[in-house]
């Protein structure tokens, strides 16, 4: 792998990734600078909405001390897309083996999801150490990443998917956790009102939370 970053630097830069859905281009980079403001620079923006690549491009050119990467990416086409945009990290849902074996020859780290010990070792198998836990919460939390984690412990983990103020902690409490993720700090309602001051006060509040 020749990625210009390891997966390790991107989970070691902060202990909480905001996971955004950027509707307007033009939200990007103030949501990116509130984001900043509250102690988080680490961005995961979701190519769920039509201005995702856009957004990436915005932050990357005006926050280039930040991390922002690309989530929601489902195959190579998108893989290639968010590179080109500027995201200098991918992360995705799921993964199949033709993305994996392409990421592996791209520029940028690609950390793949998964909820099951055979998907976790089928990404292993493919070279893959750091992963998402995806959607966390719902397959069991903590507790289940904990027991998965258990016979895999070259393993790394961001779990995603219900992660919250209130249980980022007891995730951040397993040791193959590096960093969780999340959308709890940038409501929807907040980012539409453009109520900027109001996420940095969430954002401060998330990082407050995982550090405890
Ligand atoms: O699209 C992706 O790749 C995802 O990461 C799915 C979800 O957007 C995140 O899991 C955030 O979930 P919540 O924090 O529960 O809102």
């Amino acid at each position: 792998m020749s990625w210009t970053l390891s997966p390790a630097d991107v989970f070691s830069a902060s202990p909480v990734v905001p996971v955004m859905v950027v509707e307007d281009a033009a939200d990007a980079v103030p949501l990116a600078k509130a984001l900043a403001a509250g102690g988080i620079t680490v961005f995961e923006v979701t190519l769920r909405s039509a201005a995702a690549l856009d957004a990436i491009s915005a932050i990357a050119r005006e926050l280039p001390e930040a991390l922002v990467g690309a989530g929601t990416v489902l195959n190579v086409a998108q893989y290639d897309a968010a590179v080109a945009a500027g995201a200098k990290f991918v992360i995705t849902p799921g993964f199949t083996p033709a993305l994996l074996k392409h990421a592996k020859a791209g520029p940028v780290p690609l950390m793949p999801g998964i909820a099951t010990p055979s998907e976790a070792m089928q990404a292993l198998e493919l070279g893959y150490t750091h992963l998402k836990f995806f959607p966390a919460e719902i397959n069991g939390g903590a507790k289940a990443l904990k027991a998965l984690a258990g016979p895999l412990p070259q393993l790394r983990f961001c779990p995603t998917g219900g992660v919250s103020a209130a249980n980022a902690r007891d995730y951040l409490a397993v040791k193959s956790v590096m960093t969780v993720g999340g959308s709890w700090m940038l409501p929807a309602e907040r980012v539409a009102a453009k109520d900027w001051d109001g996420i940095t006060r969430l954002a401060a509040d998330a990082v407050a939370a995982v550090k405890g």
